[in-house]
């Protein structure tokens, strides 16, 4: 299969649900709310969620999508469902071919509600199942720092398609990774769109306000040696344990600092070249990742040269519901190098027992 149709429709919806984002950001209230898990979730969370899956919804009705939100919290607060209401109408494509495409606006407020709980599929290893992470890196988001916007395709528990929509990393591949600055950075030279199709190889384009740009293909780097490599990790410290990461990086003989940012943008920096390692090692033994945060991130690194797996050495499974059940944590890194960092990543957990 070469899913030209699905990839297409992955990056317009991608490319509309990051002009939400955009516009959320420059806005003064983000309606941010703590979730049950204490976690933020804004307008723009909500909002990019509702438009991606209009998108699916018109081109793929019979396609399952796990997304990350759901409508409960607006139907008990309907200002904030009007206040998401009104962005998600006025964000439209300049494209009119391309906005038309995906179906155009959205009918009504309670359309808008419906198409938002139409991401609860339990996921599983049959069929076509999309997911979704609308704004990946929420807080990273509300501070102007790295986020993504996040769309996957798997079938049967293989992902197939994968993109990554990044506003605020630097549009050029080569730049050389920097530590999530927040919001001194302008938007110029800023915005990428990643993608990758399984055996078709990974791509970059800048993330326009326009008709889709033109693509790259992109690939991860070569590292002549670990020490030189550059590692990056979640900011959170709740989210990935530092403390160990600092232990690997020592052992593998890495002499930069790590680079903290929030969000799949670490699996598009590595894939590009612009760093080389990602390391996303559990902090507390009982959490399961989510599939939204990880399928288009890995697809994008293998499709790049790279390999990904959890801190056992398994490839991450989609296949098992909406979380990676049956993972624990998240290595990747540049095929080649990728024996020597796992077991720098196991040498280091062993010492812990
Ligand atoms: N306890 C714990 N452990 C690991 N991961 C967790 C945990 N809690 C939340 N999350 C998920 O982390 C997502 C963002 O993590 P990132 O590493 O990308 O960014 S961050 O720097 O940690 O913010 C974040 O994604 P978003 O909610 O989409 O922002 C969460 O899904
Ligand atoms: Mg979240
Ligand atoms: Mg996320
Ligand atoms: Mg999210």
């Amino acid at each position: 299969m070469s899913y030209t149709n699905e990839l297409r429709i992955a990056l317009l919806a991608v490319q509309r649900a990051s002009l939400l984002t955009k516009s959320v950001f420059h806005s003064k209230a983000k309606g941010t709310v703590d979730k049950n898990d204490k976690s933020p979730v804004t307008i723009g969370d909500f909002g990019a969620q509702a438009l991606i899956i209009a998108a699916l919804q018109k081109h793929f009705p019979d396609d399952e999508i796990v997304a990350e939100e759901e409508a409960a919290a607006l139907r008990e607060q309907p200002e904030l469902g009007d206040t998401i209401w009104d962005i998600v109408r006025q964000t439209a494509l300049s494209d009119d071919h391309a906005e038309k495409e995906l179906g155009g606006a959205i009918a009504s407020k309670e359309s808008m509600l419906a198409l938002l709980d139409k991401g609860n599929s339990a996921g599983g290893s049959k069929g076509r199942i999309w997911t979704i992470d609308p704004i990946d890196g929420t807080k990273g988001f509300l501070r102007g720092g790295q986020y993504a916007v996040c769309l996957g395709l798997m079938v049967d528990g293989d992902v197939k398609v994968g993109v990554l929509g990044c506003p605020n990393l630097p549009v050029d591949d080569q730049a050389p990774l920097t530590a999530d600055i927040g919001s001194n950075q302008t938007s110029d030279g800023h915005g990428v769109l990643f993608s990758a199709v399984q055996g078709q190889g990974a791509t970059s384009r800048p993330l326009t306000d326009g008709p889709l740009a033109q693509e790259k293909s992109i690939s991860m780097r070569a590292v002549p040696s670990l020490a030189e490599a550059t590692f990056c990790e979640s900011v959170e410290a709740g989210h990935s344990a530092h403390g160990d990461q600092a232990q690997i990086a020592q052992k593998l003989g890495i002499t930069k600092p790590s680079v903290r940012m929030d969000s799949q943008a670490k699996y598009g920096s590595i894939a590009r070249g612009a760093g080389d390692i990602y390391l996303r090692l559990p902090v507390k033994a009982t959490y399961q990742e989510k599939i939204w945060d990880h399928a288009a991130g890995d697809l994008i690194v293998r499709e790049a040269g790279g390999e990904v797996t959890d801190i056992h050495g398994k490839r991450l499974d989609f296949s098992v519901g909406r979380t990676l059940a049956n993972n624990k944590g998240v290595v990747a890194a540049p095929k080649a190098s990728h024996g020597e960092v796992l077991s720098a990543v196991q040498e280091v957990l062993k010492a812990k027992l």
